[in-house]
């Protein structure tokens, strides 16, 4: 094994993700109601909409977890629609939680050296047999680095932070290398501080990647976000830079007029 099998293989067509006629519906209740959606290589998207919009349902879909209704789920020009979860983290695309999904009694590194195995198809329990695979333990070194958890190296995970726990669930997260990365919520629960911290981070360790992101912390989507999807009632309403979206008078009518009001209140878009 070298370096190389790190890394996740990369056709290179423009678009990183497609959504064509994207429908799921849950007995007679559609709740994702047609979208289509192309995300380019290396763009920062975050999705948006109220509660129970279907953005969790989205990511779903595109993560596998669930099989669309109909339409066609594109990666990187190949179709992945009804692929099972772990087939599409192969192909290159990697989801984290809004709960966070690490093993507390483990270390740090243990988490990282988990997911580094993982995404090259080991069993969780051949990890300990395998401490002197030199290459997996380059690449935990350079994820601690990345996450800054070089000094937690040995805590384990359970006793870290609230905001050092998201930010180990982000390592796991690019792990394996993937080029498209969805991140639910990840500065959920965070304070003021720690968001606009993880924020930076999330900016340096999915740089050159494609980001998908669900967030309702407006100043984080307008911080971090280079287009906006507004999802409405499982339709998407606008996929636009975020200037577009601000002065869209249909998403302000819809959704964002009441939020970014709420934010400028409480000082944060
Ligand atoms: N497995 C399921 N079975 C039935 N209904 C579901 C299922 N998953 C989601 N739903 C419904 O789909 C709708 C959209 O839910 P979803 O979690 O995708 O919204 P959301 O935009 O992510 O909301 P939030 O911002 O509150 O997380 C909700 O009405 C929810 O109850």
């Amino acid at each position: 094994m070298n370096t190389m099998t790190l890394a996740m293989k990369s056709a290179s067509p423009e678009n990183a993700l497609e959504l064509r006629g994207v429908t799921k519906r849950f007995g007679k209740s559609e709740i994702i109601r047609g979208i289509d959606l192309t995300v380019r290589r290396g763009e920062r998207v975050a999705v948006i909409g109220p509660n129970g919009a279907g953005k969790s349902t989205l990511f779903n879909l595109i993560s596998g977890r669930f099989g669309p209704s109909s339409g066609e789920i594109l990666l990187k020009g190949e179709r992945i629609d009804g692929l099972k979860p772990y087939e599409i983290y192969r192909k290159g695309l990697a989801r984290s939680f809004q709960i966070t999904n690490i093993f507390h009694r483990l270390s740090v590194m243990e988490n990282l050296r988990c997911a580094v195995l993982w995404s090259l198809g080991y069993r969780y329990t051949f990890w300990r047999f395998l401490v002197g695979l030199h290459d997996v333990n380059q690449r935990v070194d350079e994820l601690l680095a990345m996450i800054r958890l070089e000094k937690r190296r040995d805590t384990v995970a359970g006793n870290l932070t609230y905001a050092e726990q998201r930010a180990l669930e982000i390592g796991i997260t690019i792990a394996g290398g993937a080029e498209v990365v969805l991140l639910d919520e990840p500065t959920a629960g965070m304070s003021q501080s720690e968001t606009t911290r993880f924020i930076a981070l999330i900016r340096e360790v999915t740089e050159g990647k494609t980001l998908l992101t669900v967030e309702h912390d407006m100043g984080v989507v307008f911080g971090l976000a280079d287009k906006i999807a507004v999802v409405v009632y499982g339709e998407l309403l606008a996929f636009d830079t975020p200037e577009a979206v601000r002065s869209n008078a249909r998403v302000q009518e819809a959704y964002l007029g009441s939020v970014v009001a709420d934010a400028q209140a409480e000082g944060r878009a």
